[in-house]
């Protein structure tokens, strides 16, 4: 398999003593749009930078397209990257801001003004190819930065928290932008931000980091079913976790005993689960089913076996067809509920008492 990326027990060291970025593998194919994901000081920058050459390697190997790059200028790469400030020329008019990098390159000039047109174009720019950047809205600004990054022809994009510095809806409508002018160009796209719901939204795969080292690898829908740590749980939100002691594990099934009953998740990690070993059952709001109280317990018992938890619902809300319920634990811990309105038409109730319940398969089990 050739892949656009890659990077092999990638280490940065900073001068200072800091280690920035510990271990780092992945390999990217081209086409994949991968996002970086952590809270502040975690190292993606770092990483990003890494790639781009403006920071160089303490050791490891980082190679674009099957060629070592550790040592290459950032000139000499085939990455283009895009900074939250833009970087932009204030002096320059939107064209000439554009036209930079082809300059820079010394491409010959025609057809430098031929590329830049087209890029302008795509990106819906033309008609205001003559103003002074200075003069333009945040929207606008980041286009021109995605213009001059683009019109170089990358084969691998690089972005660092390239929508921070916009409000909002603003931030909605240029993900959509982003996402589909990826598709239509077919390159790669690494994009570093610290905001769940962007990365969500946007990525093929998201690398969750933390304090330097890689968390996990996933597609979004897979790191918020089976988050494979605490922290990549804690940090995608919308999960209850329940910590407890592991009593046995039969066909991939481990039950934990936990401050709520002994309850059961899969061990998908394959983690080596034995009796004793301290460990989390986690639920994702869709994996659960919320059993109004007067169903019986036999009834409840044959479809989740002991995988059933008394909790009160605190609000209950129904958007169409789905009831969003926020639920309340004996130990006062909320939880976010997902569930189809026919199911318990009008025996779940705001203020009622129901039962959170789940099949061992539909949970997972993480190390603690
Ligand atoms: N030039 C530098 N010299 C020394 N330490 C640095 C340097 N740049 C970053 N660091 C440190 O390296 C670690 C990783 O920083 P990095 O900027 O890569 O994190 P980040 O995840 O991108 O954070 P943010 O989202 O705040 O930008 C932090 O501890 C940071 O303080």
């Amino acid at each position: 398999m050739a892949y656009d990326l890659q990077l092999t027990n990638v280490y940065k060291t900073y001068d200072n003593g800091t280690p920035a970025v510990i271990d780092f593998n992945l390999d990217v194919e081209k086409g994949e749009f991968i996002a970086f994901l952590g809270p502040s000081g975690c190292g993606k920058s770092t990483t990003l930078r890494m790639i781009s050459g403006f920071e160089t390697v303490t050791s490891g190997d980082l190679m674009i397209r099957g060629k070592r790059v550790n040592d290459q200028l950032p000139e000499k790469r085939p990455t283009s990257m895009i900074f939250q400030n833009y970087a932009l020329f204030p002096h320059m008019n939107v064209r000439q801001n554009v036209l930079f990098g082809l300059e820079v390159k010394k491409m010959p000039r025609d057809e430098a003004n031929r590329k830049v047109d087209q890029i302008l174009e795509k990106l819906g720019l033309s008609s205001i190819a003559d103003m002074p950047t200075s003069r333009l809205s945040g929207g606008q600004r980041q286009r021109i930065a995605l213009a001059r990054s683009l019109v170089v022809e990358p084969d691998i994009l690089l972005l660092d928290e390239p929508l921070g510095a916009l409000d909002a809806n603003l931030r909605k409508s240029i993900q959509n932008e982003l996402k589909l002018l990826q598709r239509d160009l077919g390159i790669t796209f690494v994009f570093v931000t610290h905001a769940q719901s962007e990365a969500l939204a946007l990525s093929d795969r998201i690398v969750v980091m933390n304090a330097g080292r890689v968390e996990q690898v996933s597609p979004p829908r897979e790191l918020y079913t089976r988050p494979s740590s605490q922290f990549v749980a804690r940090f995608i939100g919308s999960n209850a976790i329940l910590p407890g002691t592991v009593r046995e594990e039969q066909n991939g099934i481990v039950m934990l005993d936990t401050a709520f009953g002994t309850f059961g998740g899969a061990n998908r990690a394959g983690i080596d689960a034995h009796k004793g070993r301290e460990m989390s059952i986690i639920l994702p709001a869709e994996a659960v089913d919320l059993v109004p109280a007067d169903v019986p317990q036999d009834e409840i018992r044959a479809s989740f076996g002991s995988n059933a938890i008394p909790c009160t619902i605190d609000s209950l809300q129904i958007v169409g067809h789905i009831m969003h319920m926020i639920v309340r634990f004996a130990d006062g811990k909320l939880i976010n509920v997902e569930g189809h309105v026919d199911k318990y038409r009008n025996r779940l109730k705001a203020g009622g008492s129901a039962f959170i319940a789940w099949k061992s398969t539909n949970a997972s089990v993480i190390d603690h």
